[in-house]
């Protein structure tokens, strides 16, 4: 494909994208790969170009811009050399015409932007959201050690205990190592997360928004395979994955569980009730978000006797995703001030959730991977003034900074994507 073309490319896929974060619809890299698929003319090259654009396209943009023209005319702004491409040839954007729109060069959008400065970012802090990130392993110290595994490229070692860092994207999924299970791919702060739950061999962990268990492999590795790991999580298509990725990390102590999000007065059953394979139940559906997690008197005995009795609960939560705009900018043209009410009310249910879950002594550990005070600092200080029983025990990093009572990470100061995490122990 000629350079034109491939901008021409660019441009239609990101109306595509456009129209997805406006309708709720497929994530850019699905719409990128699919793409791929129905147009097999275009070599490794071009997509890598054109992929380039695309994402350079959507971190220009604080805003959903109107068209995947107008996002390239704003890159076009800051990258002269593209608007010569716009030269009207076959294949070719047509020439650019005075007064056509042009989307604005920005971080986040402008309510996104305030809520960040009240947060205690800066412009500068602001700006590096959107930067490009590095690709960090985590050795899995089940089958390897960072001290003497040999990878194909070099890569530096980072300042969570078995990291390390990547200089240039690479197809780590096509090495050796990653196929032995040897290495995950995992950004520092995710590791420095886990770090900080501080799980050890022979604890009961509950995991409780596990996704597709990048935590979960983590926590487990750092149990050395003793103790038991129950991983929840309401999406059945994410959830779905752990298994193959246990097996593949050679993580034997996971165990999963299904939680239907239109029943969270049934998430005590599903976790502690063992019910690993289907969340459904002839209740009559409840609406999410209304009010307390633990609605259903829990009436069986047995189950009773599990109720705090977890040594650890994992809550990292739902969230606005501030802290990851750098491999996911188009998120930041998904979020609206009412999605970031609605996620910081299920943090604090699930918080909840997560205090009856653990024994005394035991420690509820949250994260997010946000910037946000309102999902960070403000809810964990919330949490504390529900919960008289738990204290904050500030966790113990080699990175990041104090954020009312946790621990705040952030892309310009840390250089891994932003997280908040804070750690409360049940008295
Ligand atoms: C930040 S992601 C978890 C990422 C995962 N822990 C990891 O390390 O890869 C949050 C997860 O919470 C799940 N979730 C959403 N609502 C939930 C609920 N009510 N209960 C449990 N999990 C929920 C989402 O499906 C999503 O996978």
């Amino acid at each position: 494909m000629t350079p034109p073309a491939r901008v021409q490319a660019a441009i239609g896929i990101l109306d595509s994208i456009i129209a997805a974060a406006r309708g709720n619809g497929a994530p850019a890299d699905r719409i990128l790969a699919e793409w791929a698929r129905a147009n097999r003319y275009a070599g490794s090259g071009d997509r890598r170009a054109i992929r380039d654009l695309v994402y350079d396209g959507i971190r220009c943009c604080g805003e959903v811009p109107v068209s995947g023209r107008a996002a390239m005319l704003a890159l076009a702004k800051a990258r002269p050399e593209l608007r010569d491409l716009f030269d009207g040839s076959r294949h070719a954007p047509a020439p650019i015409e005075s007064g056509e729109p042009v989307a604005n060069i920005d971080t986040a959008p402008r309510w996104l932007r305030e809520e960040l400065q009240a947060s205690g970012l800066d412009r500068e802090e602001q700006d590096a959201l959107t930067g490009r990130a590095p690709l960090d392993l985590r050795v899995n110290v089940l089958k390897a050690s960072r001290d003497t595994l040999v990878l194909p490229v070099p890569a530096e070692p980072t300042a969570a205990p078995d990291g390390l860092r990547l200089s240039g994207g690479q197809r780590v999924e096509e090495w050796p190592q990653w196929q032995a299970g040897e290495i995950e791919v995992q950004d520092t702060g995710s590791q420095l997360a886990c770090v900080a739950a501080r799980a050890e061999p022979g604890m009961m962990v509950v995991d409780l928004c596990a996704g597709a268990g990048g935590k979960t492999l983590a926590l487990g590795a750092a149990m050395a395979n003793e103790g038991r790991i129950i991983a929840c999580d309401t999406s059945r298509m994410r959830l779905g994955r752990l298994p193959s990725r246990a097996d593949r990390a050679g993580v034997t102590i996971a165990e999963s569980r299904l939680l239907n999000p239109l029943q969270e007065r049934d998430h005590f059953h599903d976790i502690l009730g063992g019910n690993p394979a289907e969340a459904d139940s002839a209740d009559p559906p409840v609406a999410a978000g209304d009010g307390a997690v633990a609605g259903r008197p829990v009436s069986d005995g047995a189950l009773m006797g599990r109720l705090g009795t977890a040594d650890l609960v994992l809550v990292d939560a739902p969230c606005s995703g501030t802290g990851t705009w750098r491999r996911n900018p188009e998120a930041r043209w998904r979020v609206t001030p009412a999605i970031l009410k609605e996620h910081a009310a299920l943090q604090a249910r699930l918080l909840d959730l997560a205090a009856e879950l653990v024994r005394p002594g035991g420690q509820v550990s949250y994260v997010v991977c946000s910037l946000l005070d309102i999902e960070g600092a403000d809810q964990a200080a919330a949490f504390l003034e529900r919960h008289p029983q738990f204290a904050s025990a500030v966790p113990q990093l080699p990175l990041g900074r104090a954020r009312g009572t946790g621990i705040r990470l952030t892309p310009a100061h840390d250089q891994t994507d932003g997280f908040f995490i804070a750690n409360f122990r049940r008295t």
